[in-house]
């Protein structure tokens, strides 16, 4: 066993496929989302609202501004797989350049960085989830077995004379961070 992607536990009844490469040549193995996913555009109708009063009058008061006013922030899109892989081997998530030319879809994160460690982590059993953000004026909805990103696995290098570190991973998305 080298490397490849299983199911995560709370998907097993669920039909998910695992993911695949589509072409002969294909570097990247194409996910899946796991269910039905709606991303709200990020122009939320407050935002748009605001925008048309602007149109018609000089300024808006304060209130006008804040009301409703939302925190603009990526969705993290599940894909119900995680992906094993040997020590010095690292899995670059990356959009599908489709993406934003069909859907108005990107990565926010630029590419995901899917550590080996990861894997069967504690706290989410070491899923991956895709952030994406809806940079169209409408809302997105992904269907369940659209694809959504691609995964390339890659070997990466550690620099001379390495303090190894020690920390064990629990977690993704900021786990490691100390505050
Ligand atoms: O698009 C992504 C990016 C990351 N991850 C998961 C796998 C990765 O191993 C973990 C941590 O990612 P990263 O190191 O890039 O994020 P961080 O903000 O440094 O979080 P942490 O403190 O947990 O390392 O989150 C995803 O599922 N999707
Ligand atoms: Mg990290």
């Amino acid at each position: 066993m080298q490397r490849g992607f299983e199911i995560v536990s709370k998907y097993a009844d669920q039909g998910l496929t695992l993911p695949y490469r589509t072409t002969k040549q294909s570097a990247g193995y194409d996910f899946e989302c796991a269910t039905d996913f709606t991303l709200p555009s990020i122009w939320r109708h407050d935002v748009l609202h605001a925008f048309k009063q602007l149109r018609h009058r000089e300024a808006l008061t304060t209130d006008e501004l804040t009301a409703g006013q939302h925190d603009l922030k990526p969705y993290l899109v599940p894909t119900g797989i995680k992906a094993y892989m040997q020590p010095g081997e690292v899995l670059i998530l990356a959009n599908r350049s489709s993406n934003p030319l069909k859907h108005q879809l990107v990565l926010p994160n630029g590419v995901g960085v899917i550590d080996a460690d990861y894997y069967n982590n504690e706290k989410n059993e070491g899923e991956i989830f895709v952030q994406l953000l809806n940079f169209g004026l409408r809302d997105v909805v992904i269907k369940k077995g659209q694809r959504i990103a691609q995964g390339i696995f890659m070997p990466y290098l550690r620099v001379d004379d390495e303090q190894a570190p020690q920390q064990e991973r629990i977690g993704g998305f900021g786990s490691s961070d100390r505050t």
